[in-house]
């Protein structure tokens, strides 16, 4: 149940010059949603294109389903949602369901898969006449159509409402308890922080961080403390527990790696301070910060 469904060893990528993925260790455990995150630029398409075998290994080794890409690719066990689809868009939803069955031994019903992608109504719309939303929500259904092991999502969510975004975390949720094993690509946090077990951050082609949420969150600020204070900035980044301070409108903002040390002592050096609020940090904020704190030490 634990076997790895990708397993990347010191694979780096290089298209011009600067390295877009540089010796990346990756394991994805099977039955898991693993949340591929990372700013623009950061490798996640070089990473995706290389696992589908869309191209080259240059060097490092790369396992998908306990075969190289291409063979993986060969075996039709995995399915992909991109970002470009290169669908035949005169084709209506039905008959890009069937031209896709028809490539698979025991292809998915195409009654369940319009059902689970909410194109209800759709059938025998062509795919050039849907609204972005909904032709996301096809490429979904068409990456079921082989009953596959592995799923591969790079941004799926891009362009829904969140009625229909909500509809695809479901769904998402479905597939991951009946035992698929999926790769979710999001620049959406909250995404990663509902649906995923195990975060990878990339930046710069280089992993950042990887582990469940809340492991990712541990080691990160803990808490965001908001206050009013007459110290100046360098007292406060001084204070213990503080890893990064900016000033908002009337109050500081901090993050804080151990808030009760870093209140106590901010107290204590000015019991004038006021307006205080303290929330735990979220995803969102862990990864600002670490992007960012690598790009200073960079
Ligand atoms: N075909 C290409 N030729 C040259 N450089 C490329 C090519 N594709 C990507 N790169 C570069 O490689 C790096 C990683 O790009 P990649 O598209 O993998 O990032 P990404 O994390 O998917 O970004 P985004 O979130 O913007 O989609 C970037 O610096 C990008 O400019």
């Amino acid at each position: 149940m634990n076997a790895s469904v990708i397993e990347l060893n010191e694979v780096s990528h290089v298209y011009r010059g600067p390295k877009a993925l540089d010796s990346v260790d990756l394991s994805l455990r099977a039955g898991q949603v693993t949340a591929l995150l990372g700013p623009n630029g950061a490798g996640k398409t070089t990473l995706i294109h290389l696992l589908l075998g869309l191209l080259p290994v240059q060097s490092g080794r790369i396992r998908v389903l306990g075969q190289s890409p291409a063979a993986a690719a060969r075996s039709g066990q995995w399915g992909a949602m991109l970002q470009s689809s290169g669908v035949q868009d005169t084709l209506t939803v039905s008959e890009l369901l069937q031209l896709f069955g028809s490539l698979y031994v025991d292809p998915a019903p195409a009654r369940g898969l319009i059902e689970e992608a909410g194109l209800g109504g759709l059938e025998h719309r062509r795919f050039a006449a849907l609204s972005g939303g909904q032709k996301q929500r096809v490429l979904f259904a068409l990456a079921l159509v082989g009953r596959p092991r592995l799923l591969i999502l790079d941004e799926p969510t891009t362009g829904l409402d969140p009625v229909a975004r909500r509809g695809m975390w479901q769904a998402i949720e479905r597939r991951r308890a009946e035992g698929l094993s999926i790769l979710l690509c999001t620049h959406y946090l909250d995404e990663a922080e509902i649906l995923a077990d195990q975060v990878v951050v990339l930046n710069k082609g280089r992993i950042l961080a990887k582990g469940s949420v809340d492991d990712i969150k541990a080691r990160m600020p803990n808490a965001q403390i908001q206050a009013a204070s007459s110290l100046p900035e360098a007292r406060i980044a001084a204070l213990p527990g503080v890893q990064r301070v900016e000033s908002t409108d009337r109050r500081w903002n901090v993050l804080s790696a151990d808030a009760s040390a870093t209140l106590r002592a901010w107290l204590s050096a000015d019991p004038g301070l006021h307006d205080l609020d303290v929330r735990s940090a979220d995803l969102e904020t862990a990864f600002i910060n670490l992007t960012t704190t690598q790009e200073m030490a960079a």
